[in-house]
C-alpha cells in the first residue's frame, strides 16, 4: 500500500484499486489476480479444516471475542470507516456497533446449529445434519464497507464455513481491520481472507471452482452477472442488490415522526442507501405541510468534514457518482420537477475540503410516477416527492416498480398499516420508522433487489420462494450458510430386492 496525497483519481480500476477521500489520493492497493486469488482460497480451506471440526460453542466464543475487540475499537474503526467512505461519523459508530452485533447475535445461534432425528419402522431411524458449504465468497459495495463485511462473514463462519471477501475498490481499508480483529480474536489465520480489487477480481472469485458459495452486495448489473458465473458452477448466491423503494405517509400520520422518517429514508450515508424510501407518497390532505417541513429540516442537515462530531452529511463516494446524482437532478428538473432545496454542489469553508464531493441533499417536488427521478435508483441525497388520494391508488404505483427491497408506511390506523404491509412488495417493510436494521431481523430484497423471479404476484404465491437468493441477518441466514445431510441408519437386516 503505497500512500500519495495530492494525486487525482483517474478511474483506472482494474490495475489498482484506489482510495480516494475528497479528491485526494489516500493510498493504492494492488488488485489481485488470479495468482493470489487462488492463494487467498487455498488458505481459506486450510482453515477450514480446522474451523469446521469446532463444536458450534467454540465457534461462538471465537465470534463473541472479535464481537468484543470491534466494541472496544468503535471509535478507532469508524474514523477509518468515515474517511474510507464519506460517511459522518456518527453514522459510522452505528454502523459499527451494528457489526459488532451481528457478530454477537450468530456467536449465539452457533451452539444451536442442530438436525433432526426422525423414527423408521422396526427401530431404524433417520437424522439430519446441518453442515457448512466450505470456503464462501463475499462481494462487498461501498456505502457499508465493514457492516456488509460483518453482516457476510458472521454467519458464514459461525455455520462452520470460511470466507474470502473483495471489499469494493473505492472503500478497500476497514474490510482488513475486521481480518485482524478475526485472527486476534482466535480465528485460524486465512479463515476470513482479503482480497482487494474491482470486477476482475470478483469475477475470479466467483468462477473459482473451490468456492461453494457467493453472497454478494451491489448494483443489479453485477449482480447479474454474479448469478451467472455462479450458474456455471451450480453455486448459491446471496443477491442484496439496488432499491427504487416507496414510503408512503398517509394524512393520519403523526406529522412529526413522518417528517423524521422521511429524512432518515433518505438521508443517511450521503442517500447512498439500497433501502432508501425515495419515492415519498404523500396523501393530498398533508401535502403542502409535510412538504415545508421536510424542505425546512433537510436544508437544516450540517453539510461538511465527516470527521467533526456535528456533521450530518459527508462527501459523496468519488466524483463520476456525485455528477451522476447532480444529472438526475438535472433531468427531473427538464422533465417538470420543481428543485425545492438543495441539488447543487457544496463547497465546504475548510480550504482542505474545497475539491471535495459534496452536494446539498435536494427534495423535489412535483414528481410523476413516469420521471426518471422516480423511476430509477439515484443513489445520493434525492427524495422525490408524489402525492396520492386513496389507499388502493397509492398501493398499485408504490408496487409498480421492478425493485422491491423495502417499503414504509406512517399512519395511525393500525389495520391499515397491517393491511398496506401485506400488499407491498418488498422485502423489509417499516411502519412509523424507516432504515432501522436490528440484527435479529431478516433483511433483503423481493423481485430485482434479490429474490426469485416468481412471476404476477397472486393470494396463492405472495411470499412462496421469496428469499430463494437468501438474507442477511436474522435466523433464516443460517439456513443460507449451510447444507443439510440426511444420514438413514437401518438397525435390521438387509431386504434385498434381488
Ligand atoms: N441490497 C443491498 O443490501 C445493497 C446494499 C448496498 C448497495 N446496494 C446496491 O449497490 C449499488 C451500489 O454499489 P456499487 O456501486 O459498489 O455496486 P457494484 O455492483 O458496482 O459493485 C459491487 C461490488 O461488486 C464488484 N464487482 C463489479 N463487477 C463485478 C463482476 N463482474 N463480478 C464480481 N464482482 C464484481 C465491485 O468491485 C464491488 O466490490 C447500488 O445499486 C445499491 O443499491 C445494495
Ligand atoms: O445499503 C443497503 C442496506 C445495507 C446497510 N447495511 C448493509 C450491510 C450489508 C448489506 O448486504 C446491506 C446493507
Amino acid at each position: 500500500m503505497t500512500t500519495q496525497i495530492g494525486v487525482s483519481f483517474d478511474g483506472s480500476l482494474d490495475e489498482d484499486s484506489i482510495w480516494t477521500w475528497c479528491s485526494r489520493v489516500i493510498a493504492t492497493f494492488s488488485c489481485s489476480g488470479e495468482k493470489e486469488v487462488n492463494l487467498a482460497v487455498e488458505d481459506a480451506k486450510a482453515a477450514f479444516k480446522i474451523w469446521r471440526q469446532k463444536s458450534g460453542l467454540e465457534r461462538g466464543r471465537i465470534l463473541l471475542e472479535a464481537a468484543r475487540i470491534i466494541r472496544e475499537r468503535t471509535d478507532e474503526i469508524a474514523t477509518v470507516e468515515s474517511i474510507n467512505n464519506g460517511k459522518s461519523i456518527l453514522e459510522a459508530r452505528l454502523d459499527i456497533d451494528t457489526s459488532w452485533q451481528c457478530l454477537e447475535y450468530y456467536a449465539g445461534l452457533a451452539g444451536s446449529m442442530a438436525g433432526e432425528h426422525i423414527q423408521l419402522p422396526g427401530g431404524s431411524f433417520g437424522y439430519t445434519r446441518r453442515e457448512p458449504l466450505g470456503v464462501c465468497v463475499g462481494i462487498g459495495a461501498w456505502n457499508y464497507p465493514f457492516q456488509i463485511a460483518s453482516w457476510k462473514s458472521a454467519p458464514a463462519l459461525a455455520c462452520g464455513n470460511a470466507m474470502v471477501f473483495k471489499p469494493s475498490p473505492f472503500t478497500p481499508v476497514t474490510a482488513l481491520l475486521l481480518a485482524e480483529i478475526y485472527t486476534e480474536a482466535g480465528a485460524p489465520p486465512g479463515l476470513f481472507n482479503v482480497v482487494q480489487g474491482g470486477g476482475a477480481t470478483g469475477q475470479l472469485l466467483c468462477q473459482h471452482r473451490d468456492v461453494a458459495k457467493v453472497s454478494f452486495t451491489g448494483s443489479v448489473p453485477t449482480g447479474t452477472k454474479i448469478m451467472e458465473a455462479a450458474a456455471k458452477g451450480i453455486k448459491p448466491v446471496t443477491l442484496e442488490l439496488g432499491g427504487k423503494s416507496p414510503l408512503i405517509i398517509f394524512a393520519d400520520c403523526n406529522l412529526e415522526n413522518a417528517v423524521k422518517g422521511a429524512l432518515m429514508a433518505n438521508f443517511l450515508t450521503q442517500g447512498e442507501v439500497c433501502c432508501n424510501g425515495t419515492r415519498v407518497f404523500v396523501q393530498k390532505e398533508i401535502l403542502d405541510k409535510f412538504t415545508e417541513q421536510v424542505v425546512q429540516q433537510t436544508q437544516r442537515i450540517k453539510i461538511g468534514d465527516p470527521l467533526l462530531e456535528g456533521t450530518r452529511m459527508g462527501p459523496l463516494i468519488n466524483r463520476p457518482h456525485l455528477e451522476r446524482v447532480l444529472g438526475f437532478v438535472k433531468g427531473a428538473k427538464e422533465q417538470g420537477a420543481k428543485v425545492l432545496c438543495g441539488g447543487d454542489p457544496y463547497v465546504p469553508e475548510d480550504p482542505k475540503l474545497k475539491d471535495g464531493y459534496f452536494m446539498r441533499p435536494c427534495v423535489l417536488g412535483n414528481c410523476r410516477d413516469d420521471m426518471t427521478c422516480v423511476k430509477e435508483e439515484i443513489f445520493g441525497p434525492v427524495m422525490s416527492i408524489l402525492s396520492f388520494d386513496t389507499e388502493a391508488e397509492v398501493l398499485e404505483r408504490a408496487n409498480n416498480t421492478a425493485f422491491g427491497l423495502a417499503a414504509g408506511v406512517f399512519t395511525r390506523d393500525l389495520q391499515r398499516a397491517h393491511r398496506v404491509v401485506a400488499e407491498l412488495q418488498a422485502g423489509v417493510c417499516f411502519i412509523n420508522n424507516y432504515n432501522v436494521s436490528p440484527v435479529e431481523l431478516p433483511f433483503g430484497g423481493y423481485k430485482k433487489s434479490g429474490s426469485q423471479p416468481v412471476g404476477i404476484v397472486t393470494a396463492q404465491n405472495r411470499g412462496a420462494s421469496r428469499e430463494g437468493f437468501g438474507r442477511e441477518n436474522g435466523r433464516v441466514t443460517i439456513e443460507h450458510y449451510s447444507q443439510l445431510k440426511t444420514v438413514c441408519v437401518e438397525m435390521g437386516d438387509v431386504e434385498s430386492a434381488f
